[in-house]
């Protein structure tokens, strides 16, 4: 099974399983349902990050590479999952975070002494005067300089807790090269590589004045970052047979053409681009747009033909829920099922979020103090300092905390997902959206999960067809996925609207969300999978 044949899978084990009642879900959690993932017709789990953390950011602050958070348990239940896995042919791609650390990593304490040997593992500056040592700004909306006792200032794009490692130091390839071959010796197959094209820094000038991100031109893809891809991709990667799955912001298909380097120099294996993902913003996420199903439909087009291979994903635990963003709550199977159509028969490696294959949504929390994601209580103070009125605020958070992604799971009616008060509060449409009351129900959201992923698995040309695009107007979405003789029309309809086809569907309907009805209409958020003749051979 190879990276591009596969199904994959992403855990957010906080939220995913708890075997122990304390409210947190854990790696014995997950070695409990994995049967059921099996059932689903997963072939590979990204597993987000289960390394020792002080959870600042909830796993992406590292204190220990080499070591499992003990609230997830230990090195051996890591072993088992690994050993479980195997046995059932599901195997793991681990997150791996090489743009910063915790600052309760033991390089860091150790940087923090101006005569440490871990010194330069960061980048700690004087000020400017009574400045800092330059105007960036982090991820999370704040400065990206944080003082030391002694007056200097550290650099992290992202939380305070998160400092930035400095790849200029020689031996920051030789501590990653330690971590991952580990990793690697335990039977993983791949890692997916956080934030992997800001991690190198050509200066630390002053950045573009911009709203959002400044000096985001210092450390975007730089020519260091493609070198030290290439380098871990052939002395690290090619020998062990592994993959890298990339997340990387802010680039376009020209540099996420770049960034899969060349045959002989290869960089990543595929990644997670994010121009689909801003389809409904106003420049950032928190001024969120009315979604245009067409404006992103043409995104995926350009993504689906300008890149040889991609990462497709809808959901992931940074983004909220698809069908509440992309689908429509009163049509919620109808949409759910459509959405999954397109992930599954687009070119390239489908990613399902945890709780994807059964429509859980955003969450319906009444209070800031339901939410615990750093990101969001600081946009929400961001907010308060530039005057944004309450509702509004309120409103944000609502439509695009990543707390909609991080709810607990939602294994059945009553709290299937443990028997203690879980960390973040489940969502409790769970009395009607959970697993149990969908796994024997052949029309649930599930089931047509599982119908999909056989259909992919079962039909060469939804893996390594090529994508023809055929219709994208008012909400509908046609394409064909071609491959030699083979040829497979996709049709959905993203609207709540009765929308017209004028294309023929004859041929065989391999699947679709509706009862089979003659009818050249297509009915709200209606989908078809259609194998038809290829005429052009
Ligand atoms: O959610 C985002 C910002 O609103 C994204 O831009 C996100 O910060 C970015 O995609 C990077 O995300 C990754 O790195 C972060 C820092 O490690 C971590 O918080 C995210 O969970 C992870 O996916
Ligand atoms: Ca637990």
């Amino acid at each position: 099974m190879t990276f591009k044949q596969g199904i994959f899978y992403q855990i957010y084990p906080r939220s995913f399983k708890d075997a122990n009642g304390d409210g947190i879900g854990d790696i014995k959690g997950i070695i409990s349902k994995l049967d059921y993932l099996l059932q689903l017709g997963v072939n590979y789990i990204w597993l987000s990050p289960v390394y020792a953390s002080p959870n600042v950011d909830f796993g992406y602050d590292i204190s220990d590479y080499f070591s499992i958070n003990p609230e997830y348990g230990t090195m051996a239940d890591m072993d088992k999952l690994i050993a479980e896995g195997k046995k059932r042919g599901i195997y793991f791609v681990m997150d791996l975070v090489m743009n910063h650390t915790s600052s309760e990593h033991a390089w860091f304490k150790s940087s923090l002494d101006p005569n440490s040997p871990y010194r330069d593992y960061y980048f700690h500056r004087p000020g400017k005067g009574n400045k800092l040592p330059n105007n960036w700004t982090s991820f999370f909306g704040e400065k990206a300089w944080s003082k030391n006792a002694d007056g200097t200032y550290y650099l992290h794009l992202f939380a305070q807790n998160q400092p930035d490692l400095n790849w200029d130091h020689p031996m920051m390839y030789e501590e990653f090269k330690k971590i991952i071959l580990f990793w690697l010796n335990k039977g993983i197959k791949g890692f997916r590589c956080d934030v992997v094209n800001v991690m190198c820094k050509t200066d630390l000038e002053n950045g573009k004045n911009r709203l959002f991100l400044k000096g985001l031109e210092k450390y975007q893809s730089t020519p260091k970052n493609h070198m030290y891809l290439k380098r871990i991709h052939k002395e690290l990667i090619e020998p062990n047979g592994a993959f890298l799955v990339g997340e990387t912001v802010m680039i376009n298909t020209q540099q996420a053409n770049d960034l899969l380097g060349t045959e002989s120099e290869k960089e990543l294996d595929m990644m997670f681009g994010f121009e689909h993902m801003d389809a409904d913003q106003f420049l950032v996420k928190w001024f969120k747009r009315k979604f245009n199903p067409d404006k992103f439909n043409r995104i995926l087009t350009k993504w689906q033909l300008e890149l040889p291979w991609n990462a497709n994903y809808f959901e992931n635990h940074d983004q909220p829920r698809s069908v509440s963003r992309y689908g429509s709550l009163h049509y919620h199977k109808e949409s759910a099922k459509m959405l999954s159509t397109v992930l599954l028969t687009l070119k390239g490696s489908p990613f399902i979020f945890q709780g994807q294959e059964i429509g859980m949504t955003n969450v319906d929390y009444k209070s800031l103090d339901e939410y615990m994601d750093i990101e969001t209580k600081n946009i929400w103070a961001l907010a308060k300092k530039l005057w944004i009125p309450k509702f509004y605020r309120w409103h944000m958070i609502k439509t695009v905390s990543r707390d909609n992604a991080r709810s607990p799971m939602q294994w059945d009616a009553k709290g299937g997902f443990s028997t203690g008060k879980p960390w973040l509060r489940i969502n409790h449409n769970q009395t009607i959206i959970n697993v149990e009351a969908q796994t024997d129900d052949g029309n649930s959201i599930l089931s047509y999960y599982k119908r999909l992923i056989k259909i992919r698995q079962q039909h060469p040309v939804l893996i390594d067809g090529d994508f023809v695009p055929l219709v994208i107007k008012k909400g509908v979405f046609a394409y064909h996925r071609v491959l030699g003789n083979q040829k497979i029309l996709v049709v959905v309809n993203m609207s709540s609207k009765y929308r017209k086809f004028k294309h023929s569907m004859d041929g065989e309907i391999l699947l679709q969300n509706y009862p089979p009805l003659e009818m050249k209409r297509l009915r709200p958020y209606e989908a078809r999978i259609i194998e038809v003749q290829n005429d052009q051979v």
